[in-house]
This record gives structure tokens, C-alpha cells and sequence, in this order.
């Protein structure tokens, strides 16, 4: 039933009702302005969770508001701000902090809806992708700031909003600002800046018991209000959940690659839309790259359908949502980017194309339904094996959830189904198939092992030769998909693997090789061939390393089927360089010459090939000789690197009895990375200065020239976006200030918090592409002035005070350029090196700023070699990972 024929107060569900009606008037005295806003914008009762909640904010305590999606949680902090207002002083007295612009720019209009009677209420948004110089003007005389954390951080670095009057400040969504900790430094930096004396507002639906902890950091005392709690229904209703939305899982047919699952999934969609009055509908993908594709699909079948996701320009966003929340669009498919806050009240069907990454996506997804007490439905499309498992141990973590299997064939409208003729949805997680039972002639059993037991005269691995401390710790559940060896299961090995990346990452921001602020959790995983896993490679790089890492997990298995004799002669590539390492230089130290040393590389790389010829010619007669030649052909051509033999690590320094340790080196050593603790930090100056002495400046400049290299059009791919945003979005000067704010991170931020935050990308199962968005823009925000980053390299007594000063000065553009690209800023010492770079800058019509650069005393200067180097054997590295996580399958 469309919610207008529904929409009449008895008819809403209770847990937006309470059991003696309460008006506002009843809560709210003296302020007749705000009951008449109210009462416009047809709000006359309070909801459950306004009337436990609106008293105590009044009060002025700090409060934790958790209640159910759509139950009104907004007016809980909009009443009471709009009540202690000075409206008399045009100063900023109330800054509120939410995670995505949408949902920025939805609480400002509740707002100015609410005190539109209230005519020198001056409230204002502030939100990335937006210009700057706009929002200094509008920061001038604003009462009430709501925003996205970067954009609020940078105008408070800036001076332009000014905190010392400020009386409360409110987190909403605050599970979301708290845990990620993208979001986190900025909004400790921005509490920071607070006045001591305020109150402090938390909003969410799904606040995590465990996570409670965290708030002791922004708030001494507070008080928690549950909406549901608070209501006489909840006794009966205690769970998250509301109760106007009923929930179904809609299987497919579990196939071998995703290339035929995601149709089949549509078709379920198209079934499900045919066989469901509805009046709006939202329908969720975790892939930013499916969005479109399932919006044109329906597009093709006649449905009227909009699309919404992260990189679209910031105006379009905000008119998409418009045109939900104004019913004018019939269906929009979205990323996670509205999966939170964005309320319009006539969407009654939310349909999931994939698993939602946790459980407060999934809730905040299915909570776009059933607003205020409305009826709707949420479907969720899985496929009936990995998927499905997956989202049964999501789910099960919440209390009370009902779900309804959806039967294969359709044969009536959906909702004409009785509750009994549906299953209901089997909540007992079937435990995992043991690998064991399964190896035989599966093709996709364990091709390190079968190599470890096939080959066993050959010279043991690393693997091999630590198996036993790594199955004795991962006993009795020993897995066949793992990259790491026995008893390692394919998950757990590919986050150990996102771990080593980051560990590698951290080790060369700590040993002072990269910008710790350039370097960002996106990079490294981009340089993975997508080939094998995105349909559009194209669009490969907006992939986070998380969704990468879930497309790697999810990755079907058959592909080996197709990519059978590649894949064999790619293991022998990695097994056979593993076994070399092994063999000539297990006590050796790993030398930074390692990353800097580009001689031998393609008479390496085909020495490694025609080993791998040969060795591949050994135990598979079947494969083709033209292709190994073309394979041959495609490795050199696409590689500029080679293995180093240098690049092992030292045996000796292993740490036996910490397995942890052990498994990390031996992935260093597996992949050929480095292990940088075994650096002397030291040593860096001399030897970059080594290599620069020893000519190596057209590798120097071989990021800049070689236009068409890969490295190149994925760096350049990558920050496109990235700048096209920033630059059409005039926010120049945001991004000059936001080095300020990086300054005073750095500052305030010990290196401990930022590893935290690097790890916590690491951890999560996915980065949804709302999430990814966001933290673009965080980066944008602290990072995308390059000229800011290097006068912070060069110069560090500034960088101590930068934060108090007014910057508005503007330089050239070169090193925008170069940040633009996705370089890394190196310090450096070789003035010779500087000069040959400003000169190739210039070959690019860069404005060039070779004076500044070689005034400068301190010497440090951009080094592009060790970047291209790093770049170059990084993109090695990872290729080899996804070869064994292909082959591993
Ligand atoms: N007292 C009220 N009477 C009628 N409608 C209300 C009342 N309070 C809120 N609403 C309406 O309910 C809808 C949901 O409110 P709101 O967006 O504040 O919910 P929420 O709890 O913040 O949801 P979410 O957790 O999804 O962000 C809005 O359309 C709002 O206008």
C-alpha cells in the first residue's frame, strides 16, 4: 500500500507512537516561535524517543540519543538548539558534525523548516565539494554550523568559524564519526578546539555496546536515552529493528563467477519490482561500478530510474536526493552514500544487491523504509552459498530479527504471501566445509601446497619451512585457501596481507621515504592488475583496498579454469623466485639498494621467465608454446622491475617465537618486500645519495616523462578524480589551509593514532563506497595542496606554528601537479637531483620554482627516483600477490 493511504497517525507503528500522545507543547514552554515551526511542518506529537529525550537535552546534559532509524532522532537536538539560541548574536554557537554532505545538508533545512519563524536564525551547511569562498562568507554570521567534519575542521583551522562562543556541540550518526577513524582525528581536532564548557549531543541508531568507551573522551558525564526503552511498547519491542518493515532474503543460485551472478541477481530484482506495489524504492550495491550498470539495466526494462554515488559531482548528489526526497524520482540505486540519514518518508521498499558490509548497514539501509512509523519492505539479494552464510553471521549479532525467505518462483505479488507460506530465514551459521574433504580432484584445491608436496626435492620455501608453527596455531580448522600456508584460511591470509602492505607503508613513512600524509591506504592496492576480477577496469582504481580485498575474497574460483595455464606459469614465476631467495641469500640483510637498484631488470625478470619455462615445461607438458612466449612477452613488457636478489631478509633475525613476526617476514620474503625494520634509518641520505651519483636520473624522472606508462595512467587515473573535484570545486584554498590542519595533526596525533587509523582501513571487511567517498575527501581536504606539503618538508619550524597562521597566500601550482599525480614527496639532499627535476617540470609547462627549492638550507627536496622505484617494485610485489591469490583458490 502506497504510505499516503497509511500515513494517518494511528496508522504508523509504535515505535513512533507513544501510548499518551505528547505535544510539544507540553515539553517545549516559552517559545511560541518554535511550537509554530513545528506545528508547519505538521510535527504536533512528540515520538517516543523526542519525548525521553528533549527534557534532558534542555537540561544541558551531555546525551547519548540512541533510537531506531526514522523515529525522529534529528528533532531531539534541532528543538533544543533552536531553544538556547541567542538569536540576538550573530556568532557561532552550535557546530553539528555528520558524516556524509547529504546528510549535512538534510539537518540545515530541518532547521531552517523548524525556526522558520525565527527570522535571524542564521544556519548554515558546510560541506566538501563545495567552494570554499562561498562557505567563508556564509561562516561570517552564522549561528549554526552543521557540516562534514573536513570541511568544518579546515574553516575552524582557518579562523573563519570562530569556537570560543560555541555552547554545544552534536554528533550525529556518531557510531559512524567515532569508529572511523578517518573521521576521528578531525573530530577530535575539532573538539579540541571547543570551549571547554558546552554540551555535547551523540546520535545514532546503532550505537555498539563496545564502542561506549568512546565517548568518555568527548563527554565527562552524560546521560543515555533510548527511544525504544523509553516506550511502553518496549518491552515487546526491543530490538533495532522497526517494526514496520518486513524483511526477505531472495536467493540465486550460487555460480562460478560473477559475471553470471550479478544477471541473475538482476532478474530477481526485476521479479521482485514486478511482483511489489511500492511508492519509492532504493536499492543498494556495495560497488560503486554496479550502480550504474543495475540503474540501466532497469532503464532498459522501462523503469524510471536514478543513480547516486560518491564521485558524481556534489551538486548532482545533492539534486538526486532532492528528487527522492521530493518523490520525483521512482527508484534510485545507490551506493552506501544514503545507506544513513537521508529520510524520505514515501520510500516503502529498499532492496539489497549484495550483502551490506555489517550489521548497521544493513539496519541503516533497510531503516530508508518505514520512516515514522511507515510499512515497508526490504529485500536482500544472495546468492544461496558464500553470501547468504555471510549475511546469517551479520544479522545474527542483532536481537530479534525476523527475516522471511523469499520462494524461487514468484507466483503471486509478494505481499499477498501469508507469513506461514514463508520460510523463515535459518539463523544457525552452518559451519565451515573442512578443505580436507575437498582436495581430491578439485581444481581449486591448494596449489601451494600440491606444490610443497609434489615438488618436495626441490628447495623448501618459506612457506613450507614454517608451516608447522603456522598450523600448530591455527589447529583443527586448516583451511585450503590460503596464501600463507597450512592452516591459514583465504580471509584471514589476504587481511594478513593488506596488514603487510600496510606494514611496509608504515616502515617507509617511519624511515622517512614517503609522506606519511601522501601516502594513503589507496595506493598500494591500485597498482594490482584488475584484469581479473572488474568486468571495466576503467574503473579499477576507484577501488579502495577493502573493496578491492572483497572482490579478491569473493573472487570465484572458476576463473582458474579459464586462466588455468597463466596462472601455472605465474606460480612457478613466484615459487621459483621464493626458492631462489631461499637458497643464495637467506643471510643476507635486506639493503635499501634493494628498492633503489633498478640495474638487470629485464635481463632478471627474462632470466625468471625462461627458469620458469623450464620449470613449467617440467611438470606441464600441456602448455602451449606460443603462449608461454606471449605470456614471456606480456611479463617483460609489463614489468620494468625485476626480482632483486638482494631482496631477502635475514633468517637469522627472525623472531622463532613470536609467529606473528615469523609469518610477516616470510611474506616479505615470499613477495620479495623488503623488510624495513631490518633498515637502518640512517642509511637512507647516503644511499639515495649513491644512487643519485651514479646517474640514474632518467629512472629519476621516468614517473614524469613516460606518459603512457602504467604507473603512470593509474596515478594519474587515480588522482583525477580527486583533482577534477577539487578544482572545479574552487577549494584552492580549503586545500592551501587544510596544510595547516595536517600540520597540527601531526602535532596532536602521535604516530600511534595514525597507525590505528591506517589499520583500521586494513580491518574492515569493505570500504563502502560512501565511506571510501568521504575519506577522498578527508584526503582532499589535508593533502591535495602539494606546494603546502612541500613547505612543509622544507620547512619544519614553520610547520610548529603553522596552525595560528593566517595562510592565504597562494605559490605556484608545481607541486599541486606533482601531488596531483600521486607522488610522494621524498626529503632529499642532492641539489644536482632538484635541478634535473625542476627541468623536467618544466618540460611540462609546470611553472617551475627552482629558486625556492634550492634557497631552501635545509636541502630537502622531492626525489622522484626512490618514489618511481618504489612504485615500480610495489606494483611488482602486488602482482605477485594476486597471483598467489589466484592460485591459491
Ligand atoms: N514528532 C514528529 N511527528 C511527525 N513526524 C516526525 C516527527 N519527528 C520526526 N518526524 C519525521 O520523521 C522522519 C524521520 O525523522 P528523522 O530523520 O529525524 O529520523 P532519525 O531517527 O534521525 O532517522 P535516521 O536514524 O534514519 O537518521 C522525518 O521525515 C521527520 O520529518
Amino acid at each position: 500500500m502506497p504510505v499516503s493511504e497509511y500515513s494517518k497517525d494511528s496508522d504508523r507503528t509504535t515505535d513512533v507512537q507513544t501510548h499518551d500522545q505528547t505535544p510539544f507543547d507540553a515539553i517545549i514552554t516559552g517559545h511560541p516561535l518554535i511550537l509554530k515551526g513545528l506545528s508547519d511542518c505538521g510535527f504536533t506529537n512528540a515520538s517516543p524517543i523526542q519525548v525521553a529525550a528533549l527534557p534532558t537535552i534542555i537540561a544541558g546534559h551531555d546525551t547519548i540519543v540512541e533510537a531506531k532509524n526514522g523515529t525522529g532522532k534529528t528533532l531531539t537536538f534541532v528543538i533544543p538548539t533552536l531553544m538556547r539560541l541567542k538569536l540576538e548574536q550573530v556568532h557561532l554557537q552550535t557546530i553539528i558534525l555528520a558524516p556524509t554532505r547529504e546528510i549535512a545538508v538534510q539537518i540545515q533545512q530541518c532547521f531552517k523548516k523548524v525556526g522558520q519563524h525565527l527570522p535571524e536564525l542564521k544556519c548554515e551547511y558546510f560541506i566538501g565539494g563545495t567552494p570554499v569562498d562561498v562557505d567563508k562568507e556564509k561562516a561570517k554570521c552564522c549561528q549554526i554550523a552543521v557540516g562534514s567534519p573536513g570541511r568544518i575542521k579546515h574553516l575552524i583551522n582557518e579562523h573563519v568559524l570562530k569556537c570560543s562562543e560555541v555552547k554545544s556541540f552534536i554528533l550525529d550518526e556518531v557510531d559512524r564519526l567515532v569508529t572511523d577513524k578517518s573521521f576521528t582525528k578531525d573530530v577530535r581536532l575539532i573538539d579540541a578546539k571547543l570551549p571547554k564548557l558546552k554540551q555535547t549531543i551523540v546520535v545514532s541508531a546503532s550505537i555498539d555496546k563496545n564502542d561506549m568507551s568512546v565517548f568518555d573522551e568527548f563527554m565527562t558525564e552524560y546521560i543515555v536515552v533510548k527511544g525504544a526503552e523509553e516506550d511502553m511498547n518496549a518491552l515487546q519491542d526491543p530490538s533495532k529493528f522497526l517494526l514496520g518493515i518486513k524483511q526477505y532474503v531472495a536467493c540465486v543460485k550460487a555460480v562460478s563467477t560473477n559475471i553470471i551472478l550479478l544477471p541473475a541477481k538482476n532478474v530477481r530484482l526485476l521479479n521482485i519490482l514486478q511482483n511489489l506495489q511500492y511508492t519509492q524504492c532504493i536499492i543498494f550495491t556495495n560497488y560503486m561500478t554496479r550502480v550504474e550498470a543495475v540503474c540501466n539495466m532497469l532503464r532498459d526494462h522501462n523503469y524510471k530510474a536514478d543513480y547516486i554515488r560518491g564521485d558524481q559531482d556534489q551538486s548532482i548528489r545533492l539534486e538526486l536526493v532532492d528528487r527522492l526526497t521530493s518523490f520525483k524520482s521512482k527508484i534510485l540505486v545507490a551506493t552506501d552514500l544514503i545507506a544513513r540519514g537521508i529520510d524520505s518518508s514515501n520510500v516503502d521498499l529498499v532492496i539489497n544487491m549484495d550483502c551490506p558490509n555489517d550489521w548497521a548497514t544493513y539496519l541503516h539501509r533497510i531503516g530508508r523504509a518505514g520512516r515514522f512509523g511507515n510499512k515497508g519492505n526490504a529485500f536482500t539479494i544472495l546468492d544461496d552459498d558464500k553470501e547468504l552464510k555471510t549475511f546469517k553471521n551479520i544479522i545474527n549479532s542483532i536481537e530479534s530479527i525476523k527475516v522471511k525467505m523469499l520462494p524461487i518462483a514468484i507466483t503471486k505479488p509478494i505481499l499477498e504471501y501469508a507469513d506461514n507460506e514463508l520460510e523463515d530465514l535459518n539463523l544457525t551459521t552452518e559451519p565451515e566445509i573442512s578443505p580436507i574433504q575437498e582436495t581430491g580432484n578439485n581444481v581449486i584445491e591448494d596449489n601451494l601446497a600440491k606444490y610443497s608436496e609434489s615438488d618436495s626435492n626441490s628447495s623448501p620455501n618459506v612457506i613450507e619451512s614454517n608451516i608447522n608453527s603456522i598450523s600448530e596455531e591455527c589447529q583443527p580448522c586448516p583451511e585450503r585457501k590460503s596464501v600463507y600456508g597450512y592452516g591459514v584460511s583465504e580471509k584471514e591470509s589476504l587481511q594478513k596481507l593488506c596488514k603487510v602492505v600496510k606494514e611496509t607503508e608504515k616502515k617507509l613513512i617511519e624511515d622517512n621515504m614517503v609522506d606519511k600524509r601522501l601516502l594513503t591506504e589507496d595506493r598500494s592496492f591500485v597498482l594490482f592488475d584488475p584484469e581479473p576480477f572488474l568486468e571495466d577496469t576503467d574503473q579499477y582504481p576507484e577501488y579502495s583496498p577493502d573493496e578491492l580485498l572483497e572482490i579478491i575474497t569473493k573472487y570465484d574460483s572458476d576463473f582458474e579454469k579459464y586462466e588455468a595455464d597463466k596462472n601455472r606459469m605465474l606460480k612457478n614465476t613466484v615459487l621459483q623466485t621464493v626458492s631462489e631467495n631461499e637458497h643464495s641469500n637467506t643471510n643476507q640483510v635486506c639493503e635499501e639498494n634493494d628498492f633503489t637498484n633498478l640495474s638487470n631488470i629485464t635481463d632478471k625478470k627474462i632470466n625468471d621467465i625462461h627458469t620458469d619455462q623450464q620449470l613449467q615445461s617440467q611438470h606441464d607438458a600441456q602448455i602451449n608454446c606460443e603462449d608461454k612466449k606471449q605470456f614471456v612477452n606480456e611479463v617483460c613488457s609489463e614489468s620494468n622491475f625485476s626480482s632483486n636478489s638482494n631482496n631477502s631478509v635475514d633468517d637469522t633475525k627472525i623472531d622463532t617465537n613470536n609467529s606473528q613476526r615469523l609469518r610477516f617476514t616470510d611474506i616479505y620474503s615470499l613477495f620479495e618486500i623488503p623488510d624495513f625494520s631490518l633498515l637502518k634509518p640512517a642509511q637512507h641520505d647516503s644511499e639515495v645519495a649513491h644512487s643519485t651519483d651514479v646517474g640514474e636520473s632518467d629512472v629519476s624522472t621516468s614517473i614524469i616523462c613516460e606518459k603512457g606508462s602504467d604507473d603512470e595512467e593509474l596515478l594519474e587515473e587515480e588522482s583525477c578524480g580527486e583533482e577534477e573535484e577539487y578544482s572545479e570545486e574552487g577549494d584552492e584554498e580549503e586545500d592551501n589551509c587544510d596544510e595547516e590542519e595536517s600540520c597540527e595533526e601531526e602535532e596532536s596525533c602521535d604516530e600511534e593514532e595514525y597507525c590505528d587509523a591506517e589499520e583500521s582501513c586494513v580491518t574492515e571487511e569493505s570500504c563502502d563506497e560512501e565511506e571510501y567517498h568521504v575519506k577522498q575527501e578527508n584526503r582532499y581536504e589535508e593533502h591535495s595542496d602539494g606546494k603546502k606539503e612541500y613547505e612543509e618538508e622544507i620547512n619544519l619550524e614553520a610547520e610548529n606554528k603553522i596552525f595560528d597562521e593566517d595562510i592565504t597566500n597562494k605559490n605556484g601550482s608545481y607541486d599541486d601537479h606533482l601531488d596531483n599525480r600521486g607522488i610522494y614527496f621524498v626529503k632529499h639532499n642532492n641539489k644536482s637531483k632538484q635541478k634535473s627535476l625542476c627541468n623536467n617540470i618544466q618540460e611540462y609547462n609546470i611553472p617551475k620554482r627552482e629558486e625556492e627549492i634550492i634557497e631552501n638550507n635545509d636541502q630537502q627536496i622531492v626525489d622522484y627516483e626512490i618514489l618511481n622505484d618504489w612504485y615500480s617494485q610495489w606494483k611488482q610485489q602486488m602482482s605477485r600477490i594476486q597471483t598467489f591469490v589466484r592460485m591459491s583458490k
